[in-house]
């Protein structure tokens, strides 16, 4: 009987990457640039900005603190991110509640605020980091609006009580920065991230 032979597709040299977030969004935009992580993991971190705390400290404290919850193997490198919103000094986290997604909306209503993300790249001891800044213009949401987009549910699990790439898309004419960054992951820094450590595109299998 002969050995079968090996498939050049299997590159046993790269290694394995964990995406550690519970983002149904972060694994479509991973996706999106053909990128499929080898297993998802998911923690739970404690995500109360500190007092006085500015946003791209905290969201940079916040994605460092989800990527040292993992224990890895050697062969893991471990994908992490944190997105939020910063309505001038203030931040906004994933609202709790309908009444609290509707102050925020009604905070970003008509003005400009900014969404960071953080993305965290753990290989071995080596800790590769970003931070990307996007700015984001939110026409003035009338009150029946406003009624009609909370009843969509959309608001539930998103930084600042909204999703560009949902029905919030109405209310926002202009952006300034990474629209994927917005969604969850900034995908031109991540991807120049995961090569610097051997991760790239999958080959399409034919
Ligand atoms: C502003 C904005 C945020 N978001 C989402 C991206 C993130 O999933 C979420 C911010 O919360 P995060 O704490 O960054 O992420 P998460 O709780 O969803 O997942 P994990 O912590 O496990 O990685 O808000 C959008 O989907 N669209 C948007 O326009």
């Amino acid at each position: 009987m002969t050995a079968p032979r090996p498939d050049p597709r299997n590159d046993h040299a790269r290694p394995r990457l964990i995406l550690g977030s519970a983002s149904p969004r972060r694994l479509d935009l991973l996706a999106q640039i053909g990128i499929v992580p080898d297993e998802v993991r998911s923690a739970n971190i404690d995500e109360t900005p500190l007092k006085g705390e500015l946003a791209r400290d905290y969201v940079r404290r916040i994605a460092l603190a989800k990527a040292q919850a993992f224990h890895l193997a050697p062969s893991e490198v471990l994908l992490c991110a944190d997105t939020t919103v910063a309505v001038g000094r203030r931040i906004l986290g994933k609202p709790g509640s309908r009444a609290e997604a509707a102050d925020f909306m009604r905070l970003m209503s008509g003005r400009r605020h900014r969404v960071l993300t953080a993305v965290v790249l753990r290989d071995g001891d080596r800790i590769r980091d970003r931070l990307v800044e996007t700015t984001v213009r939110m026409r003035p949401i009338a009150p029946p609006e406003l009624e009609a987009y909370l009843d969509m549910n959309d608001w539930q699990g998103k930084a600042g009580g909204y999703a560009i790439q949902g029905a919030a898309a109405a209310f926002i004419p202009w952006i300034q920065g990474s629209f994927s960054s917005v969604v969850g992951l900034p995908l031109s820094e991540t991807a120049a991230m995961l090569a610097a450590c051997g991760i790239t595109m999958k080959e399409p299998r034919s």
